[in-house]
């Protein structure tokens, strides 16, 4: 559980827009940890994705690691050749997406697509169809012998991200990068997802990075999160840490949202103002313009991080 299968250090990826140039990931440092499920929270445009995608080294043309470094089994994935990359994306990297019916194709029954995975590592075709079958228990698809010739369109929701996490299964990898998985579900199927998840750590020890601006799962799901804001890393340590004592007045506000999530519909209260526009990110603490706390220091010099206890960090002014 202590060392780290993923590291990502002081990691800096800028986009290129004819508006001008926006760092979306500014130094971001974390690790994950062999077997465990570790989260990234934040507020949509906060550089979530654009880390887990660095990670995948699938990011859009316009996109560019400018430094840090992402190691993985003891080798940069910055540095990898796309070959070799493209060797570590198939099978000890997998990702899930919010939208499974981007990935599938909606021409041949999922049963085939998940085989056609299992058939990369050159097992007989009745075998790989019985291992497809197997997997689909697994992620507890009912009547899985029928289920393999459905069409992704005649699946729901729910059963379209089983299949994804199938496909991904499939190819064992060591980690799994889940990018708002249960975002476009409904609130039970979300559970039975999640469980699903879980289930994974628990059964294959799959190490799991968790991309969601939801803190109810990450209370559900996570052993350690990282909240991101504006394209750094605000607070970050174990669940336990932050949910008994969170230092940094955003996740503070992030948590004060939580009762509604757990009472309500699963929506995020939000917080009173918006995401700074990258391009014209404020002064000193980019958070200052909204936070409660701020203080004259806070408009005027970037905070450095500050050290709340074993592993809890938090990027702020204040004692927290
Ligand atoms: N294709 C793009 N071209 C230009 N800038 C982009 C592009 N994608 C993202 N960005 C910039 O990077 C920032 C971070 O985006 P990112 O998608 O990583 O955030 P996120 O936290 O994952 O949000 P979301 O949940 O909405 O995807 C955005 O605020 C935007 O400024």
């Amino acid at each position: 559980m202590e060392d780290a299968l993923l590291s990502v250090k002081n990691l800096s990826v800028v986009f290129k827009t004819t508006s001008g140039t926006v760092q979306a990931v500014d130094d971001v440092s974390f690790d994950v940890k062999e077997g465990e499920i570790f989260a990234l929270v934040g507020e949509s445009g906060c550089g979530k994705s654009t880390t887990a995608m660095s990670i995948m080294r699938l990011v859009p043309k316009n996109c560019t690691i400018t430094g840090g470094q992402i190691i993985f089994r003891g080798k940069d994935l910055v540095k990898l050749k796309e070959k070799e990359m493209s060797s570590v994306r198939g099978k000890e990297i997998g990702m899930i997406f919010q939208n499974p019916l981007d990935s599938l194709n909606p021409v041949y029954p999922v049963g085939i697509q998940v085989s056609e995975a299992v058939l990369l590592d050159r097992v007989p075709r009745d075998e790989a169809w019985k291992k497809v079958v197997e997997i689909f228990k697994d992620v507890k698809i009912p009547d899985p012998a029928e289920r393999v010739r459905s069409y992704p369109h005649e699946l729901s929701g729910g059963m379209r991200q089983r299949v994804m996490i199938a496909m991904m299964l499939s190819r064992n990898p060591k980690l799994l990068i889940a990018d708002e998985p249960t975002t476009a579900l409904d609130v039970t199927i979300q559970a039975q997802i999640l469980e699903i998840i879980k289930d994974l750590k628990d059964t294959f020890g799959t190490s799991i990075l968790v991309i969601t601006h939801d803190f109810g799962i990450v209370a559900e799901l996570a052993d350690r999160v990282a909240v991101m804001y504006a394209g750094k890393i605000v607070e970050i340590g174990s669940v336990l840490q932050i949910f008994e004592k969170p230092r940094h007045p955003y996740t503070q506000l992030l948590m004060e949202a939580l009762p509604k999530i757990t009472k309500k519909q699963g929506r995020l209260k939000t917080i009173p103002g918006s995401v700074p526009n990258l391009y014209e990110l404020p002064a000193g603490c980019s958070f200052h313009p909204r936070c409660p706390k701020s203080m004259e220091i806070c408009s005027k010099i970037a905070p450095q991080l500050k050290k709340a206890g074993e592993g809890h960090f938090f990027l702020c002014h204040r004692e927290g």
